[in-house]
């Protein structure tokens, strides 16, 4: 067979991960000696060096968390713009801001209050982020995925991640909630992943299945309770697209997203989930549908970041109470990370 080296040269040189990197690095001490090619692979390298949370810090965190507070979360959740309310249904809290923890990045979108709750929901032992980490505020895939790993060491077994997300599909409406069934990681195919770089094997494989990431078991029961709960007229299940933002699409984007099978379109949620099941984590995922994603030349609305918290406030309650349903119902198998600490 007959190999196309030029092609093949070609993958390498124009990584669009080396790409964006190299066009956003500040400094790169020792990448000027190399040749082109090798100083390409290079200087990618010292990014994800860069970038990279050791193991030891990750357990500082979680060290520090749990000197501050007698929680041990199972559960873990992930609130979405204008979606911060999940927390304050939490019995017994302790409660800091993101300010406060070591090493936690700091929130700085509007709708994410940048507290971390710990308490008590239905007898299970909760942590939320009220507030996450997008791409687009300035922090590295692994910042923002930061908080994640950290739970795996406080003893989480099951994630769930809620987002505000514009629909695609024809038949979504603003107001429905979507079970995420599926994820298309826009970053991650173009390189930017939080796993890149050395693995750290103490949290999972050099190169992790995604294809049953989020758990069927969880979404069947948040179907089942839906129809209990009377609002399964406004439950869909669906793709959901990460991408990096901070601008909404245009037209031809949206079209483009929308001939690929995608149903909802944010700017978050996947690197999180990536990085959770990487670490074995058991992975539920909603997005409420803030609004329709303006597919044709011919509509004069636009979307805005306003009009996403309003939906949010106005769908807060059967968000909170589909949520806290399901962690009611959610079994526990008690591993105890963070006592058998990795
Ligand atoms: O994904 P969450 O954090 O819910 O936020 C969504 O809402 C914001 C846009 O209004 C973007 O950050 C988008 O990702
Ligand atoms: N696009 C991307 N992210 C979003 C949207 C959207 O339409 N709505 C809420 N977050």
């Amino acid at each position: 067979m007959e190999i196309n080296l030029v092609a093949a040269a070609g993958t390498t040189l124009i990584n669009p991960s080396c790409c964006f990197k190299s066009t956003f690095s500040s400094s790169s001490s020792s990448s000027s000696s190399s040749s082109s090619s090798s100083s390409v692979v290079c200087q990618s390298s010292i990014m994800h060096s860069k970038d990279q949370i050791s193991h030891d810090e990750y357990q500082k965190t979680a060290d520090w968390l749990m000197s501050q507070t007698k929680h041990r979360p199972q559960v873990a959740i992930i609130c979405g713009s204008g979606l911060g309310m999940l927390a304050d249904t939490l019995k017994c809290q302790d409660s800091f801001a993101y300010s406060d923890i070591p090493g936690f990045p700091q929130s700085t979108v509007q709708g994410h209050a940048g507290r971390l709750v710990f308490g008590e929901l239905k007898g299970k032992t909760c942590v939320c982020m009220q507030g996450r980490f997008h791409m687009y505020e300035g922090h590295s895939l692994a910042k923002t995925t930061f908080p994640v790993r950290v739970f795996k060491l406080l003893g989480v077994e099951t994630l769930i991640v809620t987002n505000a997300a514009g629909s695609l599909a024809d038949g979504f409406h603003p107001g429905d909630i979507m079970i995420i069934k599926d994820h298309v990681n826009f970053p991650g195919l173009v390189g930017l992943n939080p796993l890149s770089g050395p693995n750290d094997d103490k949290f999972g494989p050099r190169f992790p299945a995604m294809s049953s990431c989020y758990d069927k078991d969880l979404r069947c029961l948040a179907l089942d309770i839906a129809k209990q709960q009377g609002v399964s007229g406004f439950m869909q299940e669906g793709v959901y697209a990460m991408v990096g933002g901070p601008n909404f699409e245009s037209i031809a984007e949206a079209r483009l997203l929308h001939r690929l099978g995608v149903d909802a379109v944010g700017m978050s949620t996947a690197a999180e989930v990536v990085v959770a099941t990487h670490c074995g984590l058991r992975v539920f995922g909603l997005s409420l549908i803030t609004n329709k994603v303006v597919k044709s030349y011919e509509d004069s609305e636009s979307v805005n970041h306003d009009g996403v918290l309003e939906v949010g406030r106005l769908r807060s309650l059967t968000v909170q109470q589909l949520v806290t349903e399901l962690i009611s119902r959610i079994e526990i198998n008690n591993n105890d990370d963070s006592k058998n600490a990795v």
